[in-house]
């Protein structure tokens, strides 16, 4: 066989396997809206009860990126599990593109501050994981899994388990994993609170542009104002006791989010108001 042939075999190889991504990938397809309205949340045992959450009026539009930023304990990480369809609402109601959210669906991808990947699974299973459980064909997914190897550049560990990846790696890993199944939303609870300073601005870069490139909804939980800031194109400031909706912000900076729009008035001036509404409640 000589070299002409390989590489239009190998081009041929190539071009099947990006129609079998396309072919295979749900489209992202629906808006990704979410409504949250009049939402409660006590938690009751024998003894006592715990208001949680109070009276919460949001909607997150379709394709947004929202952060909720607040401190620990005031119920953004309930009303996230919420969204995801893990935990129940004690009045009120949660809608995605207009129908109510009674449990877990693929429509809507999580990633966690934990690293949630099977340990049994190398970097490629995992991320085919969710498209194997939708029965994605061997090639369909193998072009997925392709497409979201080189986008986390993880080109050569492909075939390492999560215990030789580093934390920002295998938090790239969860969230191919997510995205692998095209949801409509994306919720993100701290995914990047354990990670260390640096690797933790290099994520969030990857993310807006994966973000950019995907046109997902994104529901995105953190304590931290730069990564709230850096990130979103809305901020929802929460208070605790009980967990309740204070401010919300648009953040008015450009699309394209270079690391030096740090220093950008507009962001050095959200920082400060949202450093005082933080501080005085
Ligand atoms: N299953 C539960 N039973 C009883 N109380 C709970 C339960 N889950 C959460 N809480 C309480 O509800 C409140 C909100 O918790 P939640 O985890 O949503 O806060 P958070 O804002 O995400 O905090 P953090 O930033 O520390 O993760 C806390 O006071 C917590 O103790």
């Amino acid at each position: 066989m000589n070299m002409a042939t390989v590489t239009a075999k190998e081009q041929l190889k190539e071009n099947v396997l990006a129609q079998n991504a396309e072919a295979a990938a749900p489209a992202a397809g629906g808006s990704g809206t979410i409504e949250i309205r009049d939402l409660h949340k006590v938690y009751r045992t024998r003894k006592s009860s715990f208001e949680a959450l109070r009276d919460i009026q949001l909607t997150i539009g379709s394709n947004e990126f929202l952060t909720i930023l607040g401190p620990s304990g005031c119920g953004k990480s309930t009303l996230l599990r919420m969204v995801a369809g893990l935990d129940e609402p004690s009045s009120g109601m949660l809608a995605l593109d207009g129908e109510e959210i009674v449990g877990p669906g693929a429509e809507r991808g999580m990633v966690f501050q934990g690293y949630t990947l099977f340990p049994w699974l190398t970097v490629r299973e995992n991320i085919e994981y969710g498209l194997k459980l939708q029965g994605v064909p061997t090639l369909a997914r193998r072009a997925i899994s392709n497409y979201w190897i080189k986008i986390i550049r993880l080109e050569s560990f492909d075939k390492s388990y999560p215990k030789q990846l580093s934390g920002g790696m295998k938090q790239r890993v969860a969230i191919a994993r997510a995205l692998a199944n095209r949801p409509k939303v994306l919720l993100m609870d701290e995914p990047f609170g354990a990670l260390d300073a640096q690797t933790k601005l290099e994520m969030q870069e990857m993310l807006l542009d994966v973000w950019q490139k995907e046109k997902t909804t994104v529901l995105f939980i953190t304590h931290d104002i730069d990564e709230a800031i850096f990130l979103s194109q809305r901020i929802v400031v929460m208070g605790a006791g009980p967990g309740r909706i204070l401010k919300q912000f648009e953040v008015n900076l450009p699309a394209e989010r270079s690391p030096e729009v740090r220093e950008h008035k507009e962001f050095v001036a959200l920082r400060r108001e949202l450093a005082d509404l933080l501080k005085h409640d």
